[in-house]
């Protein structure tokens, strides 16, 4: 039965349409569509025809793709393809879920696409609970609770010590000693055994100056290239600064009062530094909590109340939990905001609001404001400085907003419908590397999941329009093997942290640089190598061109030379768009913008996108 603390399903997950997860990379012979064979001539071309969407046809790198949303959404669950082998799609024999995706489900035609100023629908980037929805049920697997599980990590590389070569500037008044070591951060017994188990010999820079800056309570910007550790720069003080000053083990209570909360902007993000936080945390008496959209609130809430000492949210659950009155903001002392410049751009800037006005929340003087990431427009700069205490230190690892320099980045310079075919030989070269493949839209990473399913690959897919449960399931293949092949859409694109990606492909570029920055810094991390490559659509990407240019000399790679004539052109200029603002070089306070880029910046939030994920 259902609890009085479930919720409505938030849009997105509720509008999976086909899954394609086929580990055994067999051809999809679907009743729901009939993916078409868009390679070699092996059939017609495939069409995929929505029926709620007035029949249009909707044409996709040459090929028009012919399904029935209502049959994908009533048909869900376990079907055999040609090959006679089992392949999951739809929403994956939940009866109620099935029969809400007749009525929900499906591929959207291009008139649902509708893009607001912020370039996705409103609607589906948030994980709020309005509306007439249906419930959700879904309830994570338990996790285990062995040491090896929880301390598992991946090896630091080959330039794990170049770190120190970066340089780092903190500006603002009095920051304190950086540490060289983690001795040095005095960190409690089993803190520091954590650490250690977690296979951490020496702190990254962002985690040298970043440790003493939160230790010594001032309120921290800080910017730090993907993967360089940024989670631990924050939890770890954190939890050092609980342990010491006893923060009673948190037990039940219908009401919690958390010591710190964590926001982040995907749910499978949250759901990471949840894991970090609760490695960290082994031990001892802080208890960790994740709340995130398309899970089941009272599945949720019944964790909460055993007690939470670091609460981790996306923002729609948080502000939930805390509506619900099961949260309270009395006792909070650290507000962490995780991927700062996301979670303060037009999407979720007025949910950022309403959390730091929400009742008994500490004023900033209160509490200490602590945000995170890799890049940070110069506006979102000065917006964010609405949240810190006037006297916060800003601290800059390296170039802000640059590409992570492990990170080999290459161009290749396409048609829109040589794209597919290249892709594959792509593939064909990497063999079973492990390669996440980014795409602009949902559609399109069903569409291309379901291409190279067909051509045997092994693949699977995360956005959001996947319920909740195939998403993990997802990112699970992925991470274990299963699965070599992951296409995402941006939802995938800050944050996560998967062992072994060596390869990062720009399917479809995206609109806006820092977007990119994370995207492929999905490869590269904590010192190992990686290698990206983008397909370049000069009928497509002109407007990212000089931004690219830019953030490829920095990362002192080399630039094509047709991009450079792309950049600098009439044509690269010709499709401009005004800039809403800079790079930012560093500290915005200093008056310092790139004033030596001749890059914009174009967030996706004015410019014209058609990255219909949802964030929630
Ligand atoms: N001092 C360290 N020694 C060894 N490994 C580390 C250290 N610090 C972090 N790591 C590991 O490096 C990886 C990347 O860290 P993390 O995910 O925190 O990066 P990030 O800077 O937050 O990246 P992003 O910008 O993509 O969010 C993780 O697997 C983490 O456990």
């Amino acid at each position: 039965m259902m609890d009085e603390w479930d919720e409505a399903e938030t849009t997105a997950s509720t509008n999976a349409a086909t899954s394609h997860t086929s580990s055994d990379g067999g051809l999809w012979n679907k009743e729901i569509g009939d993916f078409g064979r868009g390679r070699g001539g092996r059939g017609r071309q495939g069409g995929f025809q929505n029926s709620f969407s007035g029949g249009e046809e909707t044409t996709n790198d040459g090929n028009s793709w012919n399904s029935r949303a209502g049959e994908s959404g009533a048909s869900r669950g376990r079907s055999r393809g040609r090959d006679d082998r089992v392949h999951e799609y739809g929403g994956g024999g939940d009866g109620d879920q099935g029969a809400r995706g007749a009525f929900r489900g499906g591929y959207r035609g291009r008139d649902e696409e509708i893009l607001t100023h912020g370039g996705a629908d409103e609607s589906e980037k948030r994980d709020d609970t309005d509306g007439e929805r249906p419930k959700v049920t879904y309830v994570p697997p338990t996790l285990p609770e062995d040491e090896d599980s929880i301390f598992a990590h991946y090896e630091k590389g080959i330039n794990f010590d170049k770190y120190d070569d970066i340089l780092v500037d903190v500006s603002g008044s009095n920051p304190p000693q950086a540490i060289m070591t983690f001795e040095e951060a005095a960190l409690c017994g089993t803190l520091r055994k954590n650490v250690n188990k977690s296979g951490y010999i020496k702190p990254t820079p962002v985690q040298k100056h970043g440790i003493p800056i939160i230790s010594a309570g001032r309120d921290l910007m800080a910017c730090a290239q993907t993967g360089s550790g940024k989670t631990a720069a924050f939890l770890l003080p954190i939890l050092q600064q609980l342990m010491a000053n006893g923060t009673a083990a948190s037990s039940f209570s219908e009401q919690q009062e958390p010591d710190a909360i964590i926001v982040a902007p995907t749910r499978e993000l949250i759901n990471q530094i949840y894991l970090e936080a609760r490695k960290f945390a082994f031990g001892t008496c802080v208890r960790p909590v994740v709340v995130y959209g398309g899970v089941s609130t009272g599945h949720q809430i019944r964790d909460l109340l055993k007690g939470c000492n670091v609460l981790c949210g996306t923002p729609g659950r948080l502000m939930d939990v805390i509506g619900k009155g099961k949260v309270g903001l009395a006792k909070l002392r650290y507000l962490v905001m995780d991927e700062a410049d996301r979670m303060l751009d037009m999407g979720f800037e007025p949910e950022m609001r309403r959390l730091v006005g929400s009742p008994g929340m500490p004023s900033r003087e209160n509490r200490q404001t602590l945000m995170f990431s890799a890049t940070y427009p110069e506006d979102i700069q000065r917006l964010a400085a609405d949240f810190l205490k006037t006297d916060y230190l800003f601290l800059a690892v390296g170039v802000v907003g640059g590409a992570c320099s492990d990170v080999e980045q290459t161009f290749i310079q396409v048609t829109k419908f040589s794209k597919r075919e290249q892709l594959l030989d792509l593939l064909k070269t990497t063999g079973t590397a492990r390669t996440m493949v980014f795409v602009g839209t949902k559609r399109q990473a069903d569409f291309i999941a379901t291409y190279l399913c067909q051509e045997k690959v092994l693949t699977t897919s995360i956005h959001g329009d996947r319920e909740q449960r195939e998403r993990e399931q997802a990112l699970a293949d992925f991470r274990i093997g299963k699965c070599h092949v992951l296409v995402a859409t941006s939802v995938a694109a800050r944050g996560l942290d998967i062992p072994d990606v060596q390869h990062v492909v720009n399917f479809d570029l995206p609109n806006n640089i820092d977007e990119y920055v994370h995207r492929i810094g999905r490869t590269g991390r904590c010192g190992n190598t990686g290698r990206a490559v983008s397909f370049y659509d000069p009928c497509a990407d002109n407007q990212l061109a000089r931004s690219l240019v830019t953030i490829l000399s920095k990362a002192q790679q080399e630039v094509p030379s047709w991009l450079e004539e792309s950049a600098f052109s009439g044509t690269g200029s010709g499709s401009f768009q005004p800039p809403r603002e800079r790079f930012a070089s560093t500290d915005s306070r200093k008056g310092g913008s790139f004033k030596d880029m001749a890059a914009w910046s174009q967030p996706a939030a004015l410019g014209v996108n058609d990255e219909d994920d949802a964030w929630e």
